[in-house]
């Protein structure tokens, strides 16, 4: 693996990363690496399940898919962190593109050693509410920063906008929405034209799913995104406080990946039949999460109206209506693409920029 040009040893004032996941995501980010708005950067490593490339003075974006096509070098973290250490860079930052939850609950061992982690993976703010504590102290305690962009909206402005409103003593009280950008745009195209099988796997050949869409089509991916909301917004809630219908057949949610794959046409019958049902009736069917104003929260497929918000949506939007103490005639409302490989290499690009930023002006 060849050198940039320049070495961060001897700046002291840049930031360097590595890069766990090269696939739709972190390929995307590979190539916002090599553009100008990443010029402060220095990548020194990455990695996918099985192989990783590593170098203190810098990798060539462009170059890493090869790189690691060729690579020797099995996984191992620790020869990731060691490149970050030996850049002498001010700023270290591991950026998690996988979907690992091995990899997630390591998250709170990095900052509390003193790295930041930028995140589109949920598996670490997104399950149990343990994690989610731990992953504060760890930060805390390594007076580094987590970026979580992300992982919620593919990086719309929602969780930063939680957070501003919530800095300025406004209360959630509410949340509704559509948080799947791959269930957005099936529901979006499904009417009857084609077989739910068919747009699955059109779905995922978009890079729109989960690597595993089981986690999509469970409501998995949707609750965690309402974890983290509701946590961002100062509801401590727990996996078990959020009632999951799930989209996937029974004989379907324990087989391997790839035998579930040969076997999406399981889904047609009852999905069709549930479209067809509610077109009777003039309505949709919407895949929909809500956290009321007693704490209960719920993610399934609902029948909506034609002129229900979430009727009205296109492509993979998201759409966050945040009801508050301050917006609690109208909702403030937030929508947008949800899922695909730029937007959300964009935010995580965003979340390393907005860190570097930070620390730079709390003089670190
Ligand atoms: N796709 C989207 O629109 C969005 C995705 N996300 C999140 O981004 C993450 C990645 O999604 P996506 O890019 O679509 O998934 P992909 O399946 O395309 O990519 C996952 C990558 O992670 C790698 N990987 C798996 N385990 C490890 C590991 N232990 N160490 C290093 N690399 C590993 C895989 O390696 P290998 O190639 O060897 O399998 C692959 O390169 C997920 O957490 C997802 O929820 C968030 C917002 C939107
Ligand atoms: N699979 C996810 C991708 C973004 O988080 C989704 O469909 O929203």
């Amino acid at each position: 693996m060849s050198a940039v040009p320049r070495a961060v040893a001897t700046t002291g004032t840049d930031t360097a990363i590595v890069l766990l996941g090269t696939g739709v995501v972190g390929g995307a980010l590979l190539r916002l690496l090599a553009t100008p708005a990443a010029s402060t950067l220095y990548l020194v490593g990455a990695a996918n399940s099985k192989r990783q490339v590593a170098n203190a003075r810098g990798l060539v974006p462009g170059r890493v898919a090869a790189a690691l096509a060729e690579s020797a070098a099995g996984r191992d973290d620790a020869g990731l962190l060691a490149a970050l250490d030996d850049s002498g860079a001010a700023h270290r930052v591991v950026v998690d593109a996988t979907a690992s939850a091995d990899e997630a609950a390591r998250h709170a061992d990095w900052l509390g050693a003193g790295y930041h982690v930028v995140s589109a993976n949920k598996a670490a703010t997104g399950e149990t509410l343990a994690a989610w504590d731990d992953l504060r102290r760890a930060g805390r305690r390594g007076g580094v920063l987590y970026g979580d962009a992300a992982t919620v909206g593919a990086g719309l402005p929602v969780l930063s906008t939680l957070r501003r409103l919530r800095d300025c003593g406004d209360r959630l009280l509410a949340l509704d929405g559509v948080f799947s950008g791959s269930l957005s745009w099936l529901f979006n195209q499904f009417d009857g034209s084609r077989p739910f099988s068919a747009l699955l796997r059109e779905a995922r050949a978009f890079g729109y799913t989960e690597p595993d869409p089981r986690l999509d089509l469970g409501g998995a991916d949707v609750a965690r995104k309402l974890l983290i909301l509701a946590r961002t917004a100062g509801h401590p809630i727990d996996t078990t406080d959020v009632a999951i219908e799930s989209l996937v057949p029974a004989a379907l949610r324990d087989v391997p990946l790839e035998a579930f794959l040969a076997r999406v046409e399981e889904f047609d019958a009852d999905l069709e039949r549930r479209r067809a049902d509610a077109a009777q009736r003039g309505r949709l069917l919407r895949f929909l999460a809500r956290l009321d104003e007693h704490g209960r929260a719920r993610v399934g497929l609902t029948e909506v109206a034609p002129t229900h918000p979430a009727a009205r949506l296109a492509g993979t939007d998201n759409l966050f209506a945040l009801t508050t103490h301050r917006y609690r005639a109208q909702p403030l409302v937030i929508q947008g693409p949800g899922a695909g490989p730029e937007v959300t290499a964009q935010a995580l690009l965003g979340d390393v920029l907005a860190l570097t930023a930070a620390q730079a002006r709390a003089g670190v």
